[in-house]
C-alpha cells in the first residue's frame, strides 16, 4: 500500500512550545511525499531492559523521525553516527494554524544505518517503547512483529546474508528471551547454527552424495559423511529440542514435601522478598503458588506447594493433588526435608530432583550425607548453595556455545523427518523445509 507521509518539520524544543509557527501560522509543510510503505518494530527482547532499540526502515524512516525527534544539535544526519535529542512525537498544530503543541518528550538516541534505516534507542520501559511506536504509526509508520521485519539488515548484520525462515524464527525467538543464557542459544541460531548446518546437508543431499557414501565400504576416507552421520547429527541436535522450544518459557522449578517442613520460607529465602506465607501451623500452603525469578542467567519459575501428607479434608486434598501434578511435570524437584521430618519425594519418578535437609540448624548430630544441600530458610543459610546446584542441574541440560537447536515445533518435525528417510530427494526436500518452510 502506497502512503502519504508529510515532509519533516524541523522545530528546535523552544519552538515546539510556541502558539505561532514562525511563517504567522501558515504551514509549509503541507506538501506531500508518495512514498512506499515503512515499517517499524521493536528489536530488544520483551519485558523491561536498560535500552530498547526500535527500527524504522522504508522511504517514510527519514521524514517520520524526523517529525517526532529533535536532534540536540541541528547537524546534518549522517550514516552510523549517534543523534542525542528529544522524542516529542509528532508536532500536532503544525499544519493547522493553530500553533504547535506542547508535548512532554523522551531523551533518546536516533541512528541512521542507511538513508532508508534507521534506529531509535530509548529507555526500556515498555511505555517509552509503546509511546514511541505509536507515534511512528500516527506518522505512518506500520509496526511490524520482528519475524515479518522485511529488511535483511538486522539479520544480516549477524547472520546469513539472506535471511532463511529458519534465522527469521530465531531472530523472532530471540526478541523473546528474558535472560542472557536462553538469549544467547537463539542468538547461535540468528548467527546461522542450525541453518549452516542444514545448508551444508543440503549440498551433500544434493550432489547425492548421501547415497554414494551409503554404499561405501566403512573406513573409506573419500566419503567420510554418510546417512548415518546425519542421523546421527540430527538425534544429536532433536536431544536439545526440549530446551530450544521452550527458550521464551521459564524453567519449572516446584518445592515440593511434608507439611511444615519451610517450603514456603525456603521460597522466600531465594526470592528475597515474602512471596509466600510462611507460619508455624502445618498446613498453611493450600493451593500452588508460583513466582518468577532468574537464577545465573536462567529464567526460573519457583513454584510453592501444599504438603503432602493423608488428609480427610477435600479442599486440603485438592491442594495436595495440585502439589503432586506440578511436581509430576516439573523441570526439576526440590524434595525438602528436615531433621525429624523425611522427604517424601518417590526416588523412582524420573524428574529430576534436588534433596534438600532444611532446618539444619536443628540437626542434633553434623549430617555425613554428601547428596543433600542443608539449608536454614530462616537465616539465609545454605541457600546459595541450593541457587549454584538448581542452575548446575538446569544448565546441564544446555547446548554448548554454537550448537544447532531446533527452536519451535515446526523445525522439530522437519527434523524428526529426516530421521524417516534415506532418499536423498526426500532429504533434500526436507532439509528445504527446515530451511524456508514448504514449497
Ligand atoms: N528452625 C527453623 N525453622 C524454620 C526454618 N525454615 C522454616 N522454619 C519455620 O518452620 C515453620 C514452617 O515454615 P513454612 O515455610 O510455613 O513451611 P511449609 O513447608 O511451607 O508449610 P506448609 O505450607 O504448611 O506445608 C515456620 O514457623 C518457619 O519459620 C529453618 O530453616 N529453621
Ligand atoms: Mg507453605
Amino acid at each position: 500500500m502506497r502512503q502519504f507521509i508529510q515532509l519533516a518539520r524541523f522545530v528546535t524544543p523552544k519552538k515546539m512550545s510556541s502558539k505561532k509557527n514562525s511563517n504567522g501560522g501558515k504551514a509549509n509543510s503541507r506538501e506531500a511525499l508518495r512514498l512506499g510503505p515503512s515499517v517499524c518494530t521493536q528489536f530488544t527482547g520483551a519485558g523491561r531492559s536498560a535500552i530498547a532499540v526500535i527500527g524504522v526502515a522504508g522511504p517514510a524512516a527519514r521524514p517520520a523521525v524526523m517529525r517526532c525527534f529533535t536532534a540536540a544539535s541541528p547537524r546534518e544526519v549522517k550514516p552510523n553516527e549517534i543523534r542525542y535529542g528529544d522524542w516529542h512525537g509528532p508536532m500536532r498544530g503544525v499544519d493547522d494554524g493553530s500553533g504547535v503543541e506542547s508535548v512532554a518528550s523522551e531523551s533518546i538516541v536516533v541512528i541512521m544505518r542507511a538513508e532508508d534505516q534507521w534506529e531509535v534507542h530509548c529507555h526500556g520501559g515498555t511505555a517509552a517503547i509503546d509511546r514511541i511506536l505509536a507515534d511512528l504509526n500516527e506518522v505512518g509508520i506500520t509496526s511490524v512483529k520482528n519475524e515479518d521485519w522485511p529488511h535483511p539488515w538486522f539479520a544480516a548484520s549477524v547472520g546469513p546474508v539472506t535471511p532463511s525462515l529458519l534465522v527469521r524464527e530465531a531472530t523472532a525467538v530471540l526478541t523473546q528471551c528474558q535472560t542472557v543464557r536462553t538469549a544467547a542459544v537463539a542468538m547461535d541460531q540468528v548467527r546461522g547454527a542450525l541453518h549452516d548446518w542444514a545448508s551444508q546437508w543440503l549440498n551433500v543431499a544434493d550432489r547425492s552424495a548421501i547415497l554414494r557414501a551409503a554404499d561405501e565400504k566403512a573406513g573409506d576416507d573419500r566419503t567420510p559423511i554418510g546417512i548415518d552421520d546425519l542421523h546421527r547429527e540430527v538425534r544429536a541436535i532433536l536431544a536439545y529440542a526440549a530446551i530450544g522450544v521452550r527458550l521464551t518459557a521459564p524453567f519449572r522449578v516446584v518445592l515440593s514435601g511434608r507439611p511444615n517442613v519451610g517450603k514456603s520460607s525456603l521460597i522466600n529465602a531465594i526470592l528475597g522478598y515474602d512471596r509466600s506465607i510462611a507460619t508455624a501451623i502445618a498446613g498453611t500452603t493450600r493451593d500452588v503458588l508460583h513466582a518468577e525469578t532468574v537464577i545465573d542467567g536462567l529464567p526460573i519459575r519457583l513454584t510453592d506447594t501444599a504438603g503432602i501428607h493423608d488428609s480427610g479434608e477435600s479442599i486440603e486434598r485438592e491442594g495436595i493433588s495440585r502439589a503432586l501434578r506440578e511436581a509430576s511435570t516439573a523441570d526439576l524437584v526440590l524434595a525438602i526435608q528436615t531433621p525429624d521430618t523425611p522427604a517424601i519425594a518417590d526416588p523412582a519418578s524420573p524428574t529430576p530432583r534436588i534433596d534438600v535437609l532444611n532446618k539444619s540448624d536443628l540437626l542434633t548430630t553434623k549430617s555425613s550425607a554428601n547428596d543433600v544441600i542443608q539449608t536454614i530458610a530462616t537465616t539465609g543459610e545454605g541457600i546459595d548453595v541450593l541457587l549454584s546446584a538448581i542452575a548446575d542441574r538446569l544448565i546441564g541440560a544446555f547446548p554448548p556455545a554454537k550448537s544447532p537447536v531446533p527452536l519451535n515445533e515446526r523445525q522439530v518435525r522437519c527434523l524428526e523427518k529426516l530421521l524417516d528417510t534415506t532418499e536423498p530427494l526426500r532429504l533434500t526436500a526436507t532439509l528445504k523445509e527446515l530451511l524456508d518452510g514448504p514449497a
